[in-house]
């Protein structure tokens, strides 16, 4: 497969080593800074760039009829918009908040704990993640995803970054040196806590899954989930 990278930085450089060991070949790569390459012979475009520069490669992408995988958090306010784009354009889209195989197992079993936990009243949950200091975004994507599916079987209103409100679910945002992402679930009584915790050894799991994500994408039309990708059931 000939792949497009929008944007390669951390992420870029770690799926192009990948994609190259699995035999695809990237013949084109962009960044704020420089264009190099053919996008137009791109059998798919891959773009971990940053929450300003998401729509408009996303959009770069259908225009051209390249299917396009979408990594980049902290964009999600125009998620419809680049759906309306991808059905307008007959295109193929997948979007993730966190592509590892391992976070999209997490998220199955968040799901079935917020379900387990609905009735228990005395614990109260809370999700925190850790990221590295370069992270533009806060939340984190993954944690706004884990948040919100909570939010589906709790009596809490909305997800609030760093609050105390109790009505509101508090997201708690630390950054620290080259943590590549953490994220835990508490549920947390007077008398004990629960925790679900995910940690990152490193960010082969993100690249390896939106090499899979673009590898499902071929002759496929449609806005797909990870999911749908890896066959884990709802
Ligand atoms: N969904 C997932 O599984 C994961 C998502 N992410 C998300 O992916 C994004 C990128 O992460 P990461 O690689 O670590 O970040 P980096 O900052 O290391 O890399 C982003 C790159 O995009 C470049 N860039 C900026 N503007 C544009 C543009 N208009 N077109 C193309 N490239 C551009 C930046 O260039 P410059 O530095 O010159 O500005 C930089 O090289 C973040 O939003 C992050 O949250 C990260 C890991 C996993
Ligand atoms: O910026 C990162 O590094 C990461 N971003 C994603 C997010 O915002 O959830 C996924 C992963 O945690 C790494």
């Amino acid at each position: 497969m000939k792949i497009a990278l929008l944007g390669y930085g951390k992420m870029g450089k770690t799926i192009e080593k990948l994609a190259l060991e699995k035999g695809h070949s990237v013949v084109y790569k962009s960044a704020s800074d420089f264009e190099k390459g053919f996008f137009d012979e791109a059998d798919a475009a891959i773009e971990f760039s940053s929450p300003e520069s998401a729509v408009k490669n996303i959009s770069k992408a259908l225009e051209a009829g390249i299917p396009i995988v979408c990594g980049t958090t902290g964009w999600l306010e125009k998620y419809d918009e680049m759906v309306n784009l991808c059905e307008k354009r007959n295109g193929s889209f997948i979007y993730a908040s966190n592509f590892s195989v391992g976070v999209n197992l997490f998220f199955s079993i968040n799901e079935y704990a917020a379900k387990l936990m609905a009735p228990w009243k005395e614990y109260n949950v809370s999700v925190e993640e850790i990221h590295h200091l370069e992270k533009k975004d806060a939340p984190s994507g993954t944690a706004i995803t884990i948040a919100e599916e909570i939010l589906k079987h709790n009596d809490k209103k909305n997800w609030k970054l760093n609050t105390s409100e109790e009505n509101n679910l508090n997201i708690i945002a630390k950054r620290e040196e080259d943590v590549k992402g953490t994220h835990i679930v508490s549920y947390e009584s007077s008398i004990d806590t629960i925790s679900l915790k995910h940690e990152a050894h490193s960010r082969e799991g993100f690249a390896l899954g939106a090499i899979l994500a673009a590898e499902y994408l071929k002759n496929k039309k449609g806005i797909f989930t990870m999911k749908e990708v890896l066959g884990i059931k709802e």
